[in-house]
């Protein structure tokens, strides 16, 4: 299909400028699959979704305002189309390389002469290659846009954005969020990242990493890894640039992924930021959870030797580290640390024990601390996150300890009915009478929530001799009574809650 037939079935409804540019600029704007190299490229077979999708006429107003602009000069072929935006190829506009070939001469002359080392000017000084760049183009289709606000919503940089309910605005966000965010990785210089160039409505330029023959670098996942030590070596500097991204860059990937990852001259590079968080946002250590587990999945299909999720999570995100004294900036000091001091996965135990992290409800701070979770916080079983995370990993999170702790919330529930009654009549010795019953009750349908279901009658209290339950019960009575003692009595809780949320 030819491309100008192409633009002739847009639906241009409105018959003004925007003919004119199309008229004028149409034939540039290729679409095809891009392959810039020595051989003949295809007619341009314009994949009809491609320019409809991506290439509606308010765009093409963009790609012309930059081209005028000098930012680039030729819109080559598509790189990629993805479900959210579409990626072109482009060449720098003259006001970024002054080695442009001063003849603007046809573009398939252009493509198909193209020699990134070409000496146009003829004399002997070595030019700089024409610098390339990677166009991403986002689809305005408000399907695409769905499951994108929950990144958009509860952020910070975008409180503002009234614009929730219009695509077209929300689009704008969404590539200005990618353009912020790559820039602010890239300014950081801790982690490789394409070089932002400039951002416009839905259209954003970044630097284009070419593998050398003019085709893109390829993708993590199609990378050709030269042996077994390769691949340990990419996991473990991903693993780093996860800590460096949530540590120095204030952000969480949160589509990180052999997909959104590129090797550019033997570096890992990564791209596909626009979902990115800050870790003040609501989700962002569930999106960080996820990234892990994305990782190491990937690379434990490539028969890497994994460490347990709840480890990198917490290496990523402690302030400092055990025994670590190099720079917490240089990723070769990082990823020497991860190599000799993270403990490997240990198949079995820590599958289940990954799997109750990926299913605790992580706190940040007091103002997300659930009522239960506070009697935790008041008896010192944890502060906040970095501890619950950070020390002791074993203790947070080994199974038992987790059983115990639903075990003491229960007690801690009991003590807040009993907190209720003594609250009323704090002498009231009928109280104890009547705490005993319900402590029996709840004994005898308390069971080990890790034992097998099948023997949970076996398990119960029901079948300890009455002695014994006795005994038991004094015990139980007198261990509650101390600690009613120091108890942080309900109404002062709430008033602290209260207060850590204003303060928030
Ligand atoms: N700067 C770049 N240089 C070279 N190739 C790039 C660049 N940016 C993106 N690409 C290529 O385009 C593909 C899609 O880019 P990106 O992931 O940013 O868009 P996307 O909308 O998320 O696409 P998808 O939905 O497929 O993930 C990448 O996988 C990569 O192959
Ligand atoms: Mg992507």
């Amino acid at each position: 299909m030819v491309l100008d037939d192409d633009f002739q079935k847009l639906d241009l409804s409105n018959n003004h400028d925007n003919n004119r540019i199309l008229d004028k600029h149409g034939h540039k704007i290729k679409t095809d699959e891009f392959s810039i190299s020595r051989g003949k490229t295809n007619k341009d077979k314009a994949n009809r979704a491609t320019v409809e999708n991506v290439l509606d006429p308010r765009t093409m107003r963009f790609l012309k305002a930059l081209t005028s602009r000098g930012i680039i000069s030729d819109f080559n072929g598509c790189i990629s189309t993805g479900k959210e935006a579409n990626v072109y190829h482009a060449f720098a506009g003259d006001t970024i390389s002054p080695f442009e070939p001063k003849t603007h001469d046809s573009f398939e002359n252009l493509v198909n002469t193209y020699d990134p080392y070409s000496n146009p000017n003829n004399n002997d000084t070595i030019l700089e290659p024409r610098k390339e760049y990677a166009i991403k183009i986002y689809k305005t289709s408000i399907l695409v846009f769905k499951d994108r606000e929950r990144y958009v919503d509860g952020e910070y940089r975008f409180r503002n954005s009234r614009s929730q309910h219009n695509p077209r605005k929300m689009i704008k966000i969404w590539a200005e969020k990618e353009f912020r965010n790559l820039k602010r990785i890239y300014q950081s210089k801790v982690i490789p990242v394409p070089k932002p160039i400039e951002v416009k409505n839905n259209v954003l330029v970044m630097e284009f990493l070419n593998r050398g023959d003019g085709f893109a670098s390829p993708r993590l996942k199609d990378y050709p890894y030269k042996d077994h030590n390769d691949i340990v070596h990419y996991y473990h500097t991903m693993i780093v640039y996860i800590r460096l991204l949530y540590q120095v860059c204030r952000l969480v990937h949160a589509d990180l992924s052999e997909y959104n990852t590129l090797v550019h001259k033997n570096k890992l590079y990564v791209i596909d930021v626009s979902q990115s968080v800050e870790p003040e946002h609501p989700m962002s250590l569930d999106f960080l959870r996820m990234d892990i587990k994305n990782i190491n999945n990937y690379f434990e299909r490539m028969g890497v030797a994994i460490f347990a999720e709840r480890i990198i999570f917490q290496f990523t995100i402690s302030e400092t580290l055990d025994n670590f004294n190099g720079n917490y900036s240089n990723e070769d000091d990082l990823r020497m640390y991860v190599k000799n001091n993270l403990p490997l996965k240990v198949p079995g135990k820590d599958d289940a024990e990954d799997e109750i992290f990926r299913s605790l409800h992580l706190v940040r701070n007091l103002g997300g601390l659930e009522e239960r979770d506070f009697d935790r916080y008041t008896d010192g079983k944890f502060d906040l996150l970095k501890s619950l995370i950070a020390h002791d990993n074993e203790k947070n999170f080994s199974a038992s300890e987790q059983y115990n702790f639903e075990d003491n919330t229960l007690s801690n529930d009991d003590d807040d009915n009993e907190d209720d009654i003594s609250n009323s009549d704090p002498d009231n010795s009928d109280s104890d009478d009547s705490d005993s019953d319900s402590d029996d009750n709840d004994d005898d349908d308390k069971v080990d929530v890790f034992e097998d279901k099948k023997d949970k009658v076996l398990k119960g209290k029901k079948y300890e001799d009455k002695e014994e339950k006795k005994q038991r019960k004094q015990e139980a009575k007198e261990s509650k009574r101390e600690k009613r003692k120091t108890k942080v009595k309900k109404h002062i809780k709430k008033k602290l809650v209260n207060k850590t949320k204003s303060k928030k």
